[in-house]
């Protein structure tokens, strides 16, 4: 693996070939499962896209352990943000969310770039770990009408949004725009709507002795993050948008969706936490006394640095993919970025195969229109 972003300029087929085929057996602790999660992970991956032309085929030296795995940790067989971000990091020091102490621990291209956008992910994921707590005791609260506990939190959810909106600005100091679309992001996608990158029917995992199956499954993207939905659920903001524009009634949301790709306690953890109290329903009420008129306002500032957040975020993918989209690439390889990308000569998508702009800015707007409470009072 210490050698992964050399193979993938040449060779990785072969070395991947050569393995033997492991079981999963000797994995003992969930962590020895993770790690064996992300291996899996940036080697299948590599393989798919580390070559001229994306192959469609993955050998039982990575499916074998690698369904074993996924199956254990209730997680696609696939590249997620798990893989690359959560679980695929070192630190030097006790504080996760200081940039300066952490290091990945694999990459594709072994480029600063890459590491750095890994890594940006993980300080934000760390920052905010602590208010999780602190938001289910104000969700407990709601029952309780104990305003005291829901607005401090609320406010310490505000703080906390800003410093994750800070550290996604980080991304300009050392992650650069060119090297992001042309080099690092081709790794990061899917089996999924991936007819023009060369992948019709997805990607076929071979068990060997004539068994296998097609997958088809999305990019790993930050889209995948459990915290982000978090805040979106405490708040009480609904995402309705497939973030395609084929979807129909009926069809799961993208954010929906998205839960499948997460750890199966992530996931359960975020239904939970939806069939809690709702904070935003004990702000929609009449504004009579002192207290609500306090937890509206600090409901109103918390779904802003939300909606500030995601306006940072649009602003990224501007920088990181519209415009480098626009500019050639000055490596004359067959470039497979632009045919994930791509799915027309114009329309852009994701690595989770949405319409980017629209969608992205859709979820903003779901986002800023859940803290418009006034509006809603007086108009509904
Ligand atoms: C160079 C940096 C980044 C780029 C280019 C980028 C790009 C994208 C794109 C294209 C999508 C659309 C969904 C898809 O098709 O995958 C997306 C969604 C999303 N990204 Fe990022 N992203 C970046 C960094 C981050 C970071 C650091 C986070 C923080 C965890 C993040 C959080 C999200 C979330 C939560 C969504 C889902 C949409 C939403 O809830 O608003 N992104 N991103």
């Amino acid at each position: 693996m210490r050698h992964l972003p050399a193979l993938v300029e040449d060779g990785i087929r072969t070395a991947v070939k050569h393995l033997r085929i492991l079981s999963a057996d000797r994995l003992l602790s969930e962590a020895e499962w993770r790690r064996a999660y992300v291996i899996l992970g940036f080697m299948s991956n590599a393989y798919i896209w580390g070559g001229d032309a994306p192959e469609e085929v993955l050998p039982p030296q990575i499916t074998v352990p690698f369904l074993e795995v996924s199956k254990h940790l209730q997680i696609p067989p696939v590249l997620t943000y798990a893989a690359a971000n959560l679980w695929n990091f070192t630190c030097t020091g006790e504080d996760f969310s200081d940039l300066s102490q952490l290091d990945t621990i694999h990459t594709f291209t072994g480029t600063e770039s890459e590491s750095w956008f890994l890594l940006v992910s993980v300080a934000m994921e760390a920052k905010a770990g602590g208010i999780i707590p602190r938001m289910m005791g104000a969700l407990e609260a709601v029952k309780r009408r104990d305003y005291e506990v829901i607005v401090t939190a609320l406010e310490e959810l505000k703080t906390c949004i800003d410093g994750v909106s800070a550290l996604l600005e980080r991304m300009y100091e050392k992650c650069d725009p060119m090297t992001f679309y042309y080099d690092i992001r081709p790794f990061l996608a899917g089996s999924k709507n991936m007819e023009s990158a060369g992948l019709p029917r997805g990607v076929f995992y071979d068990e060997g002795d004539g068994k296998g199956e097609w997958r088809q499954l999305l990019g790993g993207s930050n889209g995948q993050s459990s915290l982000i939905q978090f805040f979106d659920i405490v708040l009480g903001v609904e995402h309705v948008t497939t973030g395609n524009k084929t979807g129909s009634k009926g069809e799961r949301s993208y954010h929906d969706v998205v839960r499948d790709y997460m750890p199966g306690p992530h996931s359960r953890f975020l239904t939970h936490v939806s069939r809690m109290g709702s904070i935003r329903e004990l702000a929609l009420l009449p504004a009579a006394t002192e207290e609500q008129l306090r937890l509206r306002h600090a409901f109103t500032c918390a779904t802003e640095a939300l909606s500030r957040f995601r306006d940072k975020h649009i602003q990224i993918v501007a920088r990181y993919i519209i415009l480098p989209s626009r500019q050639a690439n000055k490596g004359g390889r067959y470039n497979l970025a632009s045919s994930s990308s791509e799915k027309s000569q114009h329309e852009l998508t994701g690595t989770g195969g949405t319409t980017l702009v629209p969608f992205l800015k859709q979820s903003r707007d779901e986002t800023r229109a859940t803290g418009e409470i006034k509006d809603e009072v007086h108009d509904g």
